[in-house]
C-alpha cells in the first residue's frame, strides 16, 4: 500500500494535482475539505459540527476531523493506497494518522508538498471564489485566518514529517501538467 499526503498552502493546487495522481497509480483520493463539504451541503451532523469553523476559514476541531477521516479510511479495504489531501494539518492529526494507519498494516509512505508563494496563492483563492461558490474563498479577512492557520498549525508539519524522512517538495508555479510531471518523478523515486 502507497500512502501519499499531499500538502501545502490554501491554493496551492492539491486538488487539481490529486485528480491526475489517483488515476496514475490507482489511490483513493480523500480530501477533507471536499468532505466536510459534502456534509455542509447536506446539512448531515458532520456538516452542523464543522460549518462555523469552515465559514470563518478556521480548522474544525482535530477530533470531528480525525474520527470522519478514519471512517473514510476504513470504506476502502481494498484500496491500492490513499491520496491524502487536507489532512493532516496540525501535529495532533499526524500523529492520530501515524497511530492508525498501523493498525491496518500501513503507514505514510512520503509526504510531498506543492511550494508557492502567498502573493500568488491569495489571487488565485479570490479568482476560485467568483465561481466556486465557496464562501471562505470570497473574502480577504477569511483567507487571511486561512493562512494563519496553516502558519500556526499546519507548517510545523514540515519539520514533522522531515525528522522522518518522509518530506518532498515540489515547486507549485508553472504549467499543471509540468507539476504533475514534478510530482511522480517523486513518487516514482520513493
Ligand atoms: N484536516 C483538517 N482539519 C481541520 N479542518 C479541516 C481539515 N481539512 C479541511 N478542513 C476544513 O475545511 C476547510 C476547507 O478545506 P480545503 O478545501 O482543504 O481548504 P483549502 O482550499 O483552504 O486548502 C478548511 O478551511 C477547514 O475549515
Amino acid at each position: 500500500m502507497i500512502n501519499i499526503v499531499l500538502f501545502g498552502k490554501p491554493g496551492a493546487g492539491k486538488g487539481t494535482q490529486a485528480e491526475f495522481l489517483k488515476e496514475k497509480y490507482n489511490l483513493t483520493h480523500l480530501s477533507t475539505g471536499d468532505i466536510f463539504r459534502f456534509n455542509l451541503k447536506n446539512d448531515t451532523e458532520l456538516g452542523k459540527k464543522a460549518r462555523v469553523f469552515m465559514d470563518n476559514g478556521e480548522l474544525v476541531p482535530c477530533e470531528v476531523t480525525t474520527a470522519m477521516l478514519i471512517d473514510e479510511v476504513k470504506k476502502h479495504p481494498d484500496t491500492a493506497g490513499f491520496l491524502f489531501d487536507g489532512y493532516p494539518r496540525t501535529i495532533n492529526q499526524a500523529e492520530a494518522l501515524d497511530k492508525f494507519l498501523p493498525t491496518i498494516g500501513s503507514s505514510v509512505t512520503a509526504t510531498i508538498a506543492l511550494e508557492a508563494d502567498d502573493e500568488i496563492l491569495v489571487a488565485r483563492l479570490l479568482e476560485r471564489g467568483k465561481t466556486s461558490g465557496r464562501a471562505d474563498d470570497q473574502d480577504e479577512e477569511k483567507i487571511r485566518v486561512r493562512y494563519q492557520e496553516y502558519n500556526e498549525k499546519t507548517a510545523p508539519l514540515i519539520d514533522y514529517y522531515k525528522a522522518q524522512n518522509k518530506f518532498h517538495a515540489v515547486n507549485g508555479i508553472g504549467e499543471i501538467k509540468d507539476i504533475t510531471e514534478r510530482l511522480t518523478s517523486v513518487i516514482d523515486n520513493l
